[in-house]
């Protein structure tokens, strides 16, 4: 079990970054496993990282048909509207690679739904005792990941490995997320952060504060957070390796 920072420049080069990475890992991972299962997250630097990804798809030796794509949180909405993670994601991964829709494994949607607690339910079900190979995660300014956000009712302790959120913070209002030790159900978990309005939320996580969700964060076998310079800017002199 470890954990690495990754300094880069700037978002720009996470995203490339990440998106090479990310790539080679599934290709060498698909050499071993007949499946590899991938948690995507949402996020703007993730957003680009997904085209980046599509971009290298073309030359690369990936198998699409052995991915097996999941979220780590999903905004309860309709099931067409662009706020959606899954099809921010979607949208942007299926210009070059194609994958069955039965191995998209989106949340559910809003659409004529009770709530999203239900939703939470079916989600853990479809979930099963899946383990990710990589967990792609953002971090907000305040600590929060996924949908789980400090000093709120997401964040207590609960037997559920997928929860429903409601009155979060950071619109809109009513999500599902994947609890904590569900994230840590991950081989891998990347963290991706740039700018300087994470700068904090990074060093105080990366120091343990317990009273930021992203601080419990920890893979299985190694943990990396990709930073770029500003969103490293608060991290005392040892965790500023390069890559
Ligand atoms: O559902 C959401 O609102 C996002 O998934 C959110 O949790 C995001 O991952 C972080 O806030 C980081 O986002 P940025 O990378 O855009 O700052």
């Amino acid at each position: 079990m470890y954990r690495r920072t990754i300094r880069l420049d700037d978002a720009d080069e996470v995203a490339d970054v990440v998106a090479r990475r990310l790539l080679d890992r599934i290709v060498e991972l698909q050499d071993t496993s007949a499946q590899v299962h991938i948690c995507l997250t949402g996020g703007e630097t993730a957003n680009q990282m997904y085209e980046r990804f599509a971009a290298l798809v073309p030359d690369s030796a990936l198998d699409a048909t052995k991915l097996q794509l999941w979220w780590g949180d999903e905004r309860f909405v309709p099931a067409t509207d662009a706020d959606r993670n899954s099809l921010q994601a979607v949208s942007r991964l299926a210009r070059t690679v194609s994958i069955k829709s039965a191995d998209i494994h989106m949340m559910p949607a809003q659409d004529g739904r009770a709530d999203s607690h239900q939703c939470a339910v079916e989600y853990e079900a479809e979930l099963g005792d899946t383990v990710f190979d990589i967990t792609l995660l953002g971090i907000g300014a305040d600590g929060h990941v996924g949908s789980i956000f400090p000093d709120h009712p997401s964040f207590e302790p609960t037997n559920r490995q997928v929860i429903g959120v409601t009155d979060s913070p950071k619109p809109p209002s009513e999500r599902i997320s994947l609890t904590i030790p569900t994230i840590n159900r991950s081989e891998e978990i990347w963290i991706i952060a740039t700018g300087a309005s994470k700068a904090d939320a990074v060093a105080r996580a990366l120091e343990g504060d317990a009273a930021l969700p992203a601080s419990h964060v920890q893979a299985r076998e190694a943990t990396y957070w990709f930073l770029d310079a500003d969103a490293a800017a608060q991290l005392p002199e040892p965790y500023n390796c390069a890559l």
